[in-house]
């Protein structure tokens, strides 16, 4: 199908027919070229097949930080690899597949949004996304973003407070920071399925209405336009899902059945394909290296960047991988296994992440912990670099995390039992006193008294 041209015809969920077959054909043939798996695996810690190291690698032994490195390796060190590694399709890690990247998905999808129907037909939800039929593409996706934004009664021009601010940014620079901001559209990120988490902390029920996304009933209007029009993204995540990792979906699919009746986007939106519980839109902004480490440690979110932009690419830093994300191109990754970081970039650039955080699967009986059905569609062939070690890189963290909150625990605690220690001797201070004015027969106040008479 020429891109531009309108087809005629759609399936039940909004996508056109044929586009489903199309991505079927591409994983089947993805799977069976062996050469995409050999480009990206690592033979050892120094030395790789069909990828060069990268600038960034040298400071696990230097003085350099991977923060520093992640800046720097925007440089000329990156750069001279991105041709090389633009058709990287996956990273596999000790027989563990860990990213998938299908390029040009969202190219060729133009979404028909008046459907309804689809395997997950929510029943009593009859709202469908309304709009023009406009294909979603490199420059559509685009294009809806910018509309979305626009009229979203609750865009904000101003940068989050410090407060606000996720760890993932910290590597965001004033001058990006003021350039977005100049920018036509709002430099957010916005949580828009993620609306009620259930059972999030402590097993106590939390509804989260993403307050600082969704204000008014037009707000809501607008999203669910939106999250109705990118019906080729669904079904794109939702096909890749099933023939590279089917059972890993079912976990996905049994827990978004289970919160069916309070989940946002099955009220929302009505499409087969649909199994993550949350997206989040990420609008001009640029994540410093980080684990997503809510979601399942061998669990995966699906991710596709839009808009006009150079430079932005993916940045797998433990892996030395960079990939060459481009608009309409789909990444699906373990996002809790592997950190990643969006490098520097010009021009717009947004991205659509769907992800389930675990303690909605946990919440909800899903046996997360039992790695196998997670690692049931294993590809991989070369075991020499233990993805032990992309665990214990997350379980360090998480020890760091829990470390300092001992540590911060214990400090606190110092703390109050020097204060009790001031508090004691001040009160002995005070007893001592009082028992020499109670030996001299002259009460306390009695000697105050004299004190101010001088
Ligand atoms: O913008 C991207 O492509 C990645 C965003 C991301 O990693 C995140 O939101 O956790
Ligand atoms: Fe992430």
């Amino acid at each position: 199908m020429a891109r531009g041209e309108l087809p005629e015809k759609y399936d039940t969920d909004g996508v056109p027919v044929g586009f489903e077959r199309m991505i079927r054909q591409r994983l089947k043939a993805f799977l069976s070229d062996k050469s995409n798996r050999r480009l990206v695996v690592h033979h050892s810690r120094n030395s790789y097949t069909g990828l060069e190291r990268i600038q960034a690698s040298d400071t696990r032994s230097g003085s350099m930080t991977r923060d520093e490195a992640d800046r720097q390796s925007a440089g000329e060190h990156v750069a001279r690899l991105a041709d090389r590694q633009k058709d990287a399709k996956i990273v596999t890690k000790d027989g563990e597949d860990v990213a998938y990247v299908l390029r040009n998905v969202l190219r060729e999808s133009k979404p028909n949004v008046g459907s309804r129907g689809g395997r997950n037909h929510n029943a009593g939800t009859e709202a469908r996304a309304e709009g023009p039929q406009t294909p979603v593409g490199e420059d559509n996706m685009h294009r809806l973003v910018i509309g979305l934004l626009n009229e979203w009664g609750s865009t904000s021009k101003r940068a989050p407070s410090a407060s606000v601010r996720d760890h993932r940014y910290r590597n965001e620079t004033p001058s990006e920071w003021e350039a977005a901001r100049d920018m036509d559209l709002s430099f957010l990120t916005r949580y828009l399925g993620m609306t009620r988490e259930q059972g999030h902390h402590d097993e106590k029920w939390t509804v989260k209405t993403a307050a600082d996304t969704i204000k008014t009933s037009r707000d809501v209007d607008y999203i669910r336009a939106f999250l109705g029009q990118i019906a080729a993204f669904w079904t794109a995540v939702g096909v890749t899902m099933e023939t590279l990792q089917p059972q890993a979906m079912n976990l996905f699919q049994e827990t978004f059945d289970r919160h069916r009746r309070s989940n946002v986007l099955a009220d929302w939106i009505n499409h087969s394909w649909l199994f993550f519980m949350s997206i989040v839109l990420v609008s001009n902004r640029r994540v410093a290296p980080h684990f997503d480490a809510s979601d399942p440690l061998h669990g995966w979110a699906a991710s596709t960047p839009f808009g006009s932009y150079t430079g932005g690419d993916l940045f797998f830093i433990d892996l030395d991988l960079r990939v060459a994300l481009k608009p309409g191109d789909l990444l699906v990754f373990r996002s809790a296994l592997l950190r990643h970081s969006v490098l520097p970039f010009t021009g717009s650039r947004h991205s659509l992440v769907a992800f389930t955080h675990e303690h909605l699967m946990v919440h909800t009986g899903i046996p997360v912990k039992d790695r196998a059905p997670f690692l049931a569609a294993t590809t991989g062939e070369d075991p020499t670099w233990p993805i032990r070690d992309l665990e214990s890189l997350k379980d360090r963290r998480l020890w760091d995390s829990s470390e300092r909150l001992r540590e911060r625990k214990e400090a606190n605690r110092r703390e109050e039992a020097r204060r009790q220690q001031e508090r004691a001797a001040a009160i002995a201070a005070k007893q001592a006193w009082s028992g020499k004015e109670e030996a001299t027969g002259r009460p306390d106040c009695a000697s105050k008294k004299r004190k101010t008479q001088k």
